[in-house]
């Protein structure tokens, strides 16, 4: 996907959290993307990996650092949405940040004046016009079956959650709960760039108590293998008509 990729193990850069999740590489690959540079995370950061918020969130500083302007960030999550099957992909249109009602937010502590504001907006943080290009590419590339639209949750894990949580997750309007992206989401809003982000469902999350079901992290794997090929499709196309921003926060 990536053309002449530079690839650098996290455990070579200074300073840089270690990926201990399986399936997660623990690379960052540079090169070119439809002609555009960029750089690609495999592997994230997850709270329950015990890592500080701050530090779960550092690349994106040093993405920011570094010229991105634009955020395309992808993760595993549990359908909440009853109309969701297994396999679709969901834009993320907005988020609820759990952990951050308990006061775990990435921003928590003295604010860092040069990447941005003490008090920075959340409600435009998913970009209106990537997820409209989104929708057309995912129509142009016959996947407007599986693409969907939600509000992802994110909970601290790494327990999956329980019956009664995934039905107050589905009362308070969350579409699909996951465990990351919503802390990186936040700290690169507050450093002024764009953020485009999308769930793949790997999992129905169980909110019935007669069924059989169990969350499993082999089910997500799994799906994440079967839809790699389209994702990768939507994601390189969508790169490919992404415009130069212009940074402004509200
Ligand atoms: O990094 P993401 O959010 O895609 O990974 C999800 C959440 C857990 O890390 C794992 C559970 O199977 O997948
Ligand atoms: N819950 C939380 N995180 C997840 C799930 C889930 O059902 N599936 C993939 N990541």
């Amino acid at each position: 996907m990536i053309k002449d990729p530079e690839i650098f193990r996290y455990v070579d850069i200074p300073n840089f959290p270690k990926s201990t999740v399986r399936g997660h590489a623990g690379r960052l690959v540079f090169g070119t993307l439809k002609g555009k540079p960029c750089v690609c995370m495999q592997g994230r950061f997850h709270l329950y990996e015990g890592y500080a918020i701050q530090k779960i969130t550092l690349p994106m500083r040093v993405f920011k650092l570094m010229g991105v302007q634009t955020m395309i960030m992808t993760n595993a999550a549990g359908g909440l949405n009853q109309d969701f099957k297994v396999g679709d992909v969901m834009i993320i249109k907005d988020h609820i940040n759990m952990p951050g009602f308990a006061g775990a937010n990435p921003l928590c502590g003295p604010n860092e004046d040069r990447f941005g504001v003490r008090f920075p907006c959340m409600s435009d943080a998913y970009d209106r016009e990537l997820r409209r290009q989104a929708l057309a590419v995912g129509a142009e590339l016959g996947f407007s079956d599986f693409l969907k639209e939600g509000v992802y949750c994110v909970l601290g894990g790494p327990s999956f959650e329980t019956i009664a949580e995934c039905r107050m997750l589905h009362l308070l309007g969350a579409d699909a709960v996951g465990m990351s992206t919503v802390h990186e989401v936040i700290v690169a809003r507050h450093a002024g760039m764009r953020c485009f982000a999308l769930s793949l469902i790997s999992n129905k999350a169980v909110m019935d108590y007669e069924s059989a079901e169990r969350a499993n992290h082999e089910e997500v794997l799994e799906t994440g293998r079967q839809r790699a090929v389209q994702l990768e499709k939507l994601v390189s196309t969508l790169v490919g008509r992404v415009e130069q921003y212009n940074n402004h926060c509200c």
